[in-house]
């Protein structure tokens, strides 16, 4: 990264005044990838820990210009999208995507914040299927998302399986169902739905789906009630392995190691649900480059 080429990315999302999720946790989370970040502001939300307060969209050619003024002149590697909030505003963004040509586009299908706000209209949800989804290379729905989008309730690991396939037919290549939400004993990591015990409760397990076979990523499961803007913060990291140029699992890998690291470094800010810790994953890569150095002496 000595100056030669810079990795770019871009996030299409919502601001979140609270700094924790939308575009802050997205431009954090891209600088501390090592990736330049830039922004196309789809809608102001007033929030703090204790919620969405208010929510002022911008109009979707407000959208559409800042990513043509922003992939015109600085280049795009690889692009997120965020909350869009609309059906005008998916559609504007979508063309766009479709008229640069771009393919590492990563789709966080973001439709209620954790505290039961609505960030994306219900009756935009089919045009997120039918304009965004088949643009994706990767998108990363939670699991009430995925139920919205493959139209199905999600109870056990079988059921993740089966609507990973259903929303992988509607044109991404990669599908990741986050395991977050999952409240059933083991989270996730068991097969068909059997119980695995109370020790494993404390697992979370991602599910990747890429067309043909499933993969878990487990990660010991954090007990805080700071998780305000995970899913905005994996999906950036992700996108920043994607613009470094990272091979799609590895990404996914790099994205996960980011946010157990801040969320296990969790910062205890606001007195509601807090956000996580963006620093956490350099600060570990540093420590053990350290340590790495320090054996060598
Ligand atoms: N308590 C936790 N401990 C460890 N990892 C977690 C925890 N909660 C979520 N994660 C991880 O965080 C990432 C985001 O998952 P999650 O299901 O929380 O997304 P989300 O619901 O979309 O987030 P958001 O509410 O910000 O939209 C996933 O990789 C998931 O495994
Ligand atoms: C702006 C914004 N985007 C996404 C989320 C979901 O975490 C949020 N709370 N706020």
């Amino acid at each position: 990264m000595s100056g030669r080429r810079i990795p770019k990315a871009l996030t299409v999302a919502g601001s979140d005044s609270g700094g924790g999720a939308g575009i802050q946790a997205d431009l954090k989370t891209f600088q501390e990838l090592g990736v330049f970040g830039m922004s196309a502001i789809t809608a102001v939300t007033v929030q703090n820990t204790f919620g969405v307060g208010g929510v002022y969209p911008l109009p979707p050619e407000a959208a559409a210009e800042q990513i043509r003024a922003v992939g015109e002149d600085l280049g795009v590697d690889a692009l997120k999208t965020g909350m869009l909030f609309d059906a005008g505003v998916i559609r504007a963004v979508a063309a766009e995507i479709r008229s640069f040509g771009w393919e590492r586009v990563v789709v966080d299908p973001v439709m209620i914040a954790k505290g039961g706000a609505e960030l994306l209209r219900r009756e935009a949800v089919l045009a997120l299927k039918q304009e965004l989804l088949p643009l994706a290379l990767i998108i990363t729905p939670n699991i009430p998302e995925a139920e919205v989008l493959a139209g199905m309730s999600i109870r056990s690991m079988r059921d993740r399986r089966e609507a990973a396939r259903i929303i992988g037919a509607m044109g991404p290549k990669l599908v990741v169902i986050k395991g977050g939400h999952d409240a059933s004993p083991g989270g996730g990591s068991y097969d068909g739905g059997s119980a695995a015990g109370t020790e494993a409760t404390e697992v979370v397990v991602d599910l990747v789906y890429d067309g043909s076979g499933f993969t878990e990523l487990a990660g010991r499961r954090i007990n805080t009630v700071h998780t305000h803007g995970t899913g905005c913060t994996y999906s950036a990291a992700l996108t920043a392995g994607l613009a470094r140029g990272m091979a799609v699992q590895d990404a996914i890998s790099l994205a996960r190691e980011f946010i157990q690291a801040a969320i296990e470094e969790g910062l205890g800010l606001g007195r509601g649900q807090g956000p996580t810790n963006h620093w956490a994953y350099r600060r570990r890569q540093e420590l053990q480059r350290d340590r790495v150095l320090e054996a060598g002496r």
